[in-house]
């Protein structure tokens, strides 16, 4: 249809540069100018790159799930570009200049504060509560999937692993479980692929942790497992390693001068058992108690 807005023609889709490389594709910004006077909108637009992995059908089921999704705390769907006589296509959404969470902690640690950080943590736990209204578990939830929109609003991106549960089941069993970030899954998602909102929770904990460790790279989160686990183990059987010292109740330290309450809530999240694991509901009441508290 002519005024279809979410048809976004190629010949007008300028590439200006790579934002980086996701599950299943890289995503580009890009210039939506059919005036061509430079007056057109930045949007990134996310290039299907089919390999083993990832095929048209995996993409498709991308872009429909993030086209029904609605919500302030969730990257925005704008359309799809269809190139190549319809054999591939591109997902257009929102630009968010300043980009994933990791980046942007990394350059402005100075100015995020507890209270700041709170508030991201509160509005990545709105989103995963609306995801899972939905029945959707993300799988992937972690800080370089977090998007900053500005200086007080975060998105979640990359529904790349997002599946929907069946309905007559409260989790969802991965067949082929591809490139897996096991740093984030909680324990019955590394030994059985099973994934549900509890083992989004798990990784919600571990995004926690990322958070109050300004997403430094000297104590991210495969650092520091691998420091336990011991840098001369290899492939496969790290996530056996991993799973060990996750029954043995080892689990992420402190990050430095993180809030006693904020260290108990991930610690919640790594429940062993995911019934021992707190809702989104109920964490975010938690976050609001804490910010109450955090003179900040
Ligand atoms: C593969 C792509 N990688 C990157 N994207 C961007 C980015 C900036 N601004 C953006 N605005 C909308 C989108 Cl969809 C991405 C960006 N910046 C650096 C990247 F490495 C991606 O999607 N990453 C997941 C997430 F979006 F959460 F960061």
């Amino acid at each position: 249809a002519q005024h279809d807005q979410t048809l976004f023609e190629e010949r007008h889709l300028r590439y200006i540069s790579l934002l980086g490389k996701g599950n299943f594709g890289s995503v580009e910004l890009c210039r939506y100018d059919p005036l061509g006077d430079h007056t057109g909108e930045l949007v990134a637009v996310k290039k299907l790159q089919p390999n083993k992995q990832s095929t048209l059908e995996d993409f498709k089921k991308e872009v429909n799930t993030l086209s029904v999704f609605h919500c302030d705390y969730i990257v925005k769907y704008r359309g799809v570009c269809y190139s190549a006589g319809r054999l591939s296509m591109s997902l257009v959404m929102e630009y968010l200049p300043y980009g994933s969470l990791i980046g942007y902690l990394d350059s402005y640690r100075h100015n995020v504060n507890t209270r700041r950080m709170l508030l991201f943590a509160s509005q990545i736990c709105k989103g995963m509560e609306y995801l899972q209204s939905l029945r959707y578990v993300h799988r992937d939830l972690a800080a370089r999937n977090i998007l900053v929109a500005s200086d007080t609003l975060v998105k979640i991106a990359d529904f790349g692993l997002t599946k929907i549960i069946p309905f007559d089941k409260e989790y969802y069993r991965v067949t082929q479980p591809g490139e897996s970030p096991i740093f984030w899954y909680a324990p019955e998602s590394i030994g059985e692929s099973k994934f549900s909102h509890k083992s989004d929770v798990w990784s919600f904990g571990v995004v926690l942790h990322e958070l109050f460790s300004y997403c430094d790279m000297n104590s991210n989160p495969k650092r520091l497992y691998m420091q336990e686990i011991g840098h001369n183990v290899q492939g496969p059987s790290i996530s056996v390693h991993l799973a060990n010292i996750l029954k043995t109740d080892w689990r992420l330290p402190a990050p430095p001068n993180c809030p006693p309450k904020v260290y108990v809530m991930m610690k919640e999240c790594w429940g062993y058992d995911f019934e021992e694991r707190p809702c989104f509901s109920s964490l975010g009441n938690q976050i609001e108690t804490v910010m109450q508290d955090e003179r900040g």
